[in-house]
């Protein structure tokens, strides 16, 4: 058995800034290391464990809560034994945070870990470039978090003009004094720099006590220590349906979404609009986007989303998405005709801003093989990381998706004829 010990990696960030995208590129780009995640989803539905995929060495998914309220040091280390288990033969661990947990409180029980095998290593705080004053103006806790990262990483700066980035930089500058911050797209980071991690200093290095903890946190003595979370102010809920959902209503509901609704995560099934594939849904903010992947053998045909935010209204948005579902005759226009849009083609290439050309993403449907557009390789289905559509109005993405699954449904019309 080898006497080194495991580092423990905690991938914390808000919601949606990237974390699992960073992750899956970890688990691509690590082709000889044996990675075990831990996935913790604020959500009953298990959306991010479902959604890491790749070369995992094992995979440990804490559903339904925040890992740094419904997990003890104990809980944790049982997770950390079986995954340190030499018939592992594991390198490194990840534990992917919720994107509402307290990344002090992870480290902390990481630190507290009982078992010898595992060496802390190191925080990678994920920032969303396009949300961060956003971000920062609702939950100033952020500048908490990044002060302890070990490495800051600015995430989707595709989505900011890189003279507004200047400004992102100065104040992670100002918060993060000293710790690495890299730049990302769709989390495309170096494994190296967090397998390999720099030594710690001094402070946090040494075991965090509950004092150290509460004073970092400024919690009263009298408060829990979970009083200040991130959570506190969030609630998630779960939809599921095994009838498919039906994509004008569905993107009717999306493009009215309240405002405190701020994440949306799961997969579609769009039925007979779509029969090969499923739809990965992300909502962040006011921004949406779809990635139709072909169905995993195996898996139920259901709809499953995540739907997390603050003041919700749970058993309205319940109704609402029920009544997204298909019922009866398709949706259609007042004229009665058909309701789909005029056809975009999803093999239109797309220049993005460092001027290379990507095509769109390869569809299940499509019987010729298309190179992934990014420098990766395919996996598990999806074609890469770029997106089917990656635009903020509801609407656009609509016919953007109706485009991708009129698409579909000719080429079976094609093929059908064949
Ligand atoms: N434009 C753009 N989108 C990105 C980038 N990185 C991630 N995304 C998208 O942002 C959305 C959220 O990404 P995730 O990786 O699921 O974010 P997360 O932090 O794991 O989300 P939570 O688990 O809800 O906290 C997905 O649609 C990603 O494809 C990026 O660099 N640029």
């Amino acid at each position: 058995m080898s006497e080194q010990q495991i580092p423990v990696v905690v991938l914390a960030g808000f919601l949606g800034s990237g974390k699992t995208t960073v992750l899956n590129h970890l688990l691509r780009r690590s082709a000889d290391t044996r990675i075990g995640v831990i996935v913790n989803d604020f959500g009953s539905i298990e959306i991010d464990a479902m959604s890491v995929s790749g070369q995992v060495g094992s995979t440990v998914s804490l559903g339904n809560g925040c890992l740094c309220c419904v997990v003890d040091v104990s809980e944790l280390d049982g997770y950390l034994d079986a995954l340190t288990a030499p018939a592992a033969r594991l390198d490194v661990i990840v534990i992917e945070a919720s994107g509402l947990a307290e990344p002090q409180e992870l480290v902390r029980m990481v630190l507290a870990s009982d078992n010898q095998r595992v060496v802390y290593g190191g925080l990678v705080e994920v920032v969303d470039a396009a949300e961060f004053a956003a971000t920062r103006a609702r939950h100033p806790e952020i500048d908490r978090h990044l002060a302890i990262a070990d490495l800051v990483v600015l995430n989707k700066t595709d989505r900011v003009p890189a003279a507004d980035l200047k400004a992102t930089w100065d104040t992670l500058a100002e918060l993060s004094a000293g710790t690495a911050v890299i730049e990302a797209e769709f989390g495309r980071i170096d494994p190296e720099l967090l397998f390999d991690c720099r030594p710690r200093d001094e402070r946090a290095a040494r075991q965090l006590s509950f004092e150290d903890l509460r004073a970092e946190l400024g919690v009263a003595e009298d408060e829990g220590v979970h009083g200040g979370h991130l959570h506190a102010a969030y609630e998630s809920l779960a939809f599921t349906s095994q009838v498919p959902m039906d994509p004008r209503r569905l993107m009717d509901f999306l493009d009215s979404r309240p405002e405190g609704l701020y994440r949306i995560k799961g997969f579609i099934d769009f039925g007979v609009a779509d029969p090969r594939n499923r739809y990965a849904l992300h909502a962040v903010g006011r921004f949406l986007r779809f990635y139709p992947e072909p169905w995993p053998r195996a898996t139920p045909r259901l709809t499953q989303l995540v739907l997390i935010g603050s003041g919700l209204d749970a058993p309205a948005l319940q109704q609402q998405l029920s009544t997204c579902r298909v019922s009866g005759e398709p949706a259609t226009t007042g004229e009665g005709a058909p309701l789909l849009p005029e056809v975009t083609t999803p093999r239109e290439a797309t220049a993005p801003r460092d001027g290379a050309v990507h095509s769109a993403p390869a569809l299940a449907a499509d019987p010729a093989p298309v190179e992934p557009a990014c420098d990766e390789p395919a996996f598990d289905g999806l074609a890469c990381d770029e997106p089917t559509s990656d635009v903020s109005q509801g609407a656009a993405v609509a016919r953007s998706m109706w485009g991708v699954l009129r698409y579909v449904q000719h080429q079976d019309r094609e093929q059908d004829e064949e």
